[in-house]
């Protein structure tokens, strides 16, 4: 065994003498970690996280909050003596005087962009292998949580310059407040002070942006992740894998330096980024004044379903008593704000919930499912993902018409029919791929995989010589789990059926339930080839 040198035992053994940490540590950093690529995706979320509270720290001390009036007298020429409020004035100093600000505005978005970017895929890889099945639902809603938090997050700091898309962005989050049925009004004096603009909504967007938000992120994201640690990693089904083990490296030294390498790795990409593309030249577009408005502008990405879905509505309002002055709902902006975020978060909150009312499954699962093993579950999120992408393109439907020569009202007509059939078309499409690769899985073990070695027979027919899969192979294909269900309403035999089958829901559950475990390719039942020739697995 090698002493370590005495100037790590001497401070490691004073900290432990009155700390205690060390046996912590010794079980802590051996705790094995589970392998495989999309599990990066959480770390990228992380390690874009940090990259936001370091930039956007640096951007706090030159940052100005405040909408009073300035001249700008700046270096940026063009905009030499126009009138602005500090905080847009601010920024342009940022961007233009101090050493290095640009590069750090531009990385803080980038890496915001990267943020939500990384959290969403990270959402859809947990939603598609089932991850937040027992016990991991509340982590689940924990993310959920994180996630709603950061679109606000996202929208808070995209407000701060105070530059003209920024007050375009500022404008619709007002019209939308202002739709709310009968506190719709007071809510938008409440949040801007007054008659909108005003003057204290940035300061306050400010403080939500740099301390509320973030600290909320922070606190969850620490509870997300010891929940993780306390509850294992999910791994994926493999040679060796059980739901009672965990098969991978140790968090020291192998995971440590991998995560660590990953980490550098998001700041590079940042950073380079940041160096070469431009992004959000606010002293292009202006600082921002109630009655302009530039063509083409688009929000953030993240935002983009809730701006394809206000483009989408039709102008409905309903005006009570038939008149204006007793009140106007304005379906045309309520609707489309607050229905898909509702839908999207209900649908999220609920999911596990209700696929284990469903299935009747009250089991621990640590071996996530391969997307093709639960074929409803992944069509189900297929047409929630072609949703959110139609609304998404949709918030670009003026870029679309000018760039592919179409009119404008056509985008939003074909658009208003595809919202309803796309999720449909995607749904029966992703359903049957899954079955598709369920049966490419079952002719894997029932006649191998293809060695590339073409033979011809005595009566001239050539064929491929398939070879057995690896071990690996197998352990992976044959990790599939039957999607669990609950029995038929009434066996053969039983004259009464069971208890949570008795009632009307009862037995729409049972439907459901034998619906959603429904059709599934057996592994060892495909023997259409069987005749075909197996070479002999090399050792
Ligand atoms: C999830 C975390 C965060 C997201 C998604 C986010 C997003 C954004 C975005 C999109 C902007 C506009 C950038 C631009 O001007 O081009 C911004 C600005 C800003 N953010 Fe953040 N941010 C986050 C965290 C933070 C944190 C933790 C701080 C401070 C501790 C911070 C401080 C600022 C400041 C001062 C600005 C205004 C300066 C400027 O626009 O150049 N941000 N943020
Ligand atoms: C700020 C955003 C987030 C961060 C920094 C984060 C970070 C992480 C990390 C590092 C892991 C372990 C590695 C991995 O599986 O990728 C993880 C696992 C997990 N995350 Fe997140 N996450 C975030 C958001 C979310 C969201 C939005 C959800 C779902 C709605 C979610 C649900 C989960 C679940 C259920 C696990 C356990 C997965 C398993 O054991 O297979 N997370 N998270």
């Amino acid at each position: 065994m090698t002493t370590l040198p005495k100037f790590i035992t001497g401070p490691s053994n004073f900290l432990d003498e009155r700390l205690g940490g060390a046996n912590f540590l010794k079980r802590n950093l051996r705790k094995i970690f589970p392998d495989h690529w999309t599990f990066l995706l959480g770390e990228i979320a992380l390690y874009s996280f940090i990259i936001l509270l370091l930039t956007g720290t640096f951007l706090t001390f030159w940052y100005e909050p405040s909408m009073d009036d300035v001249i700008y007298n700046g270096p940026y020429a063009p905009l030499r003596g126009v009138e602005m409020s500090a905080a847009y004035a601010s920024t342009l100093e940022i961007s233009f005087e101090v050493r290095g600000g640009l590069l750090m505005r531009q990385m803080h978005h980038w890496a915001a962009l990267l943020f939500v970017a990384s959290l969403v895929i990270h959402m859809l890889r947990v939603f598609f292998t089932g991850a937040y099945r027992k016990p991991r639902e509340i982590n689940w809603l924990i993310g959920i949580g994180l996630f709603t938090l950061s679109l606000f997050e996202g929208l808070s700091g995209y407000s701060l310059p105070d530059d003209l898309l920024s007050g375009a962005g500022l404008r619709i989050t007002q019209g939308v407040i202002q739709s709310i049925p009968l506190v719709g009004t007071y809510l938008s004096f409440f949040l801007f002070g007054g008659e909108y603009p005003g003057v204290v909504i940035i300061a306050r967007f400010f403080t939500m942006h740099i301390l509320l938000i973030p600290g909320l992120l922070v606190a969850l994201i620490t509870a997300h992740l010891i929940l993780m640690w306390v509850q294992k990693h999910t791994q994926m089904p493999g040679k060796g894998r059980t739901n009672m083990n965990v098969v991978g490296a140790p968090l020291m030294p192998a995971f440590m330096a991998k995560s660590g390498a990953y980490m550098l790795f998001t700041l590079a990409v940042l950073a380079g980024l940041a160096t070469f593309a431009q992004i959000n030249p606010i002293w292009l577009f202006g600082p921002y004044t109630p009655a302009d408005i530039s063509a083409g502008s688009q929000p953030d990405w993240y935002m983009g379903f809730l701006e394809g879905s206000l483009r989408l509505m039709p102008a409905w309002e309903i005006n009570m008593f038939g008149t204006a002055n007793a009140g106007t709902l304005p379906l045309s902006v309520l609707i489309p704000a607050l229905l898909p975020l509702g839908l999207i978060i209900t649908g999220l909150v609920l999911y596990p919930f209700l696929e284990r009312w469903i299935t009747g499954d009250r089991s621990e699962h640590h071996i996530a499912d391969r997307p093709r093993n639960n074929p409803h579950r992944t069509a189900i999120g297929m047409a929630g993902v072609t949703f959110y992408g139609l609304l998404w393109l949709l918030g670009a439907n003026d870029e679309i018409a000018t760039f592919f020569h179409i009119s404008l009202n056509w985008t939003t007509y074909i658009g208003r029919v595809l919202i309803f059939v796309g999720p449909a078309l995607a749904y029966f499409i992703s359903y049957r791929i899954c079955l598709g690769l369920q049966r490419s899985d079952a002719s894997v073990i029932g006649h191998g995989v293809e060695s590339g070695v073409i033979k011809r027979l005595p009566h001239g027919e050539y064929i491929e010589v398939h070879s057995p899969p690896s071990e690996d192979i197998e352990a992976h294909v044959r990790g599939k789990r039957p999607v669990p269900m609950l029995p038929a309403a009434r066996g053969a035999g039983e004259r009464v059926p069971p208890r949570y089958a008795r009632t009307l829901l009862g037995r729409l559950r049972v439907k459901m339930s034998r619906a959603y475990g429904g059709e599934e390719i057996p592994l060892d039942g495909h023997r259409e080839h069987e005749e075909r020739p197996v070479a002999k697995r090399e050792q």
